[in-house]
């Protein structure tokens, strides 16, 4: 397991030669964050391991947050990135994980950090830092309730990478007990709908296209679960849940466009799920922790996952999806 990691990472200095750029780096038990030379950077709430804020170098926040959020640790952060583990919503007919709430508890759960690594983009671009800090949650640590509606003894590795164009963000699950255990696995990311093109009227979701995901089928969560097939690039009019799969390879990404720009790329890692969801005008103001009410025009979850059936872990074997998130413009 690799140790703690130490506070506050300042600019290396040795004598007669000029400081070496470094990653800034702080943990105050509660959160770890993380800045770029570049300018880029990242904080996640070790409650959850949710990563709550990812900014590009002018400061851009790139992640949806609720004004509302609670990141106390009270309850599940509404925006960021939530882990989804060990069910994607409630699965009252899967016996062994029926009796655990909506999502699992990996997102409830207070995580430790193991640890960061830098590493340079190319040898010798030392300005051109990328971080990745580890996170782990293991049986022992969940609550005694927790334990007792799952009582699988697993280990959960998740990784966070941070470099200056794209966020990586990969979950591994490890089956540690002497029985197999069924799982499913999301990545459920609030990306942040901002519009920064001057030429598009309107500054909201309704300018937003998804492509990548025609001729996938999907089930249509607002539509009796209905299954369906996307006929062309998706847009977002009302209330939409969808669980696609897609046929493409998980390489070919998704893109979310903003008024006709590429916003976001992302790109899957043996995850064979797509859930895409904005929960409109009805289902925000349902939600206490949503604000502002009208917020659902700034975000959209597109949530990669292995969610379509279940992952049968046998004892000793792990499972690892990730997604990478490019930056468009
Ligand atoms: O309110 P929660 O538990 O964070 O879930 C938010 C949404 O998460 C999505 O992944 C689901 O497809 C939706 O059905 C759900 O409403």
């Amino acid at each position: 397991m690799v140790g703690r990691a130490t506070r506050p990472t300042a600019l290396a200095s040795t004598p007669g030669l000029a400081p070496q750029p470094q990653v800034q780096f702080s943990d105050d038990n509660a959160r770890v964050s993380a800045v770029l030379p570049t300018g880029e950077s990242l904080e996640i709430l070790l409650y959850g391991a949710t990563v709550i804020s990812w900014k590009d170098k002018n400061g851009d926040e790139k992640l949806w947050l609720s004004d509302a959020a609670k990141l106390d640790g009270s309850k599940a952060v509404r925006g960021g990135i939530p882990l989804v583990f060990p069910v994607f919503g409630t699965a009252p007919d899967h016996a062994a994980t029926a009796k655990l709430p909506q999502h699992g508890f990996a997102r409830t759960s207070r995580w430790e950090f193991l640890g960061k690594s830098t590493s340079e983009s190319a040898p010798g671009q030392a300005a051109d830092l990328s971080v990745k800090l580890d996170f782990g949650l293991s049986s022992p640590s969940l609550d005694s309730e927790t334990q007792a509606k799952w009582p699988y003894s697993f280990n959960l590795i998740y990784s966070v990478t941070l470099s200056r164009e794209s966020l990586t963000t990969s979950l591994v699950v490890t089956n540690d007990d002497d029985k197999p255990f069924d799982c499913q696995v999301l990545l459920h990311t609030y990306l942040r709908v901002k519009l920064t093109n001057p030429s598009t009227p309107q500054k909201d979701i309704a300018n937003v296209e998804i492509t990548g995901l025609s001729s996938a089928s999907y089930v249509d969560k607002v539509d009796g679960a209905t299954t369906k097939t996307q006929s062309s690039a998706l847009t977002i009019t009302g209330e939409t849940d969808r669980v696609y799969t897609p046929s493409t390879p998980p390489s070919d990404p998704v893109t979310v466009l903003e008024g006709g720009k590429t916003a976001f790329t992302v790109v899957r890692d043996n995850l064979s799920n797509v859930v895409v969801w904005n929960p409109w005008t009805d289902k925000a103001a349902g939600m206490a922790d949503f604000a502002p009410k009208d917020g659902f025009k700034n975000m959209l979850c597109v949530e990669p996952g292995a969610v379509g059936t279940w992952q049968t872990l046998e004892p000793g074997d792990a499972f690892e999806g990730a997604q990478t998130i490019g930056i468009g413009y």
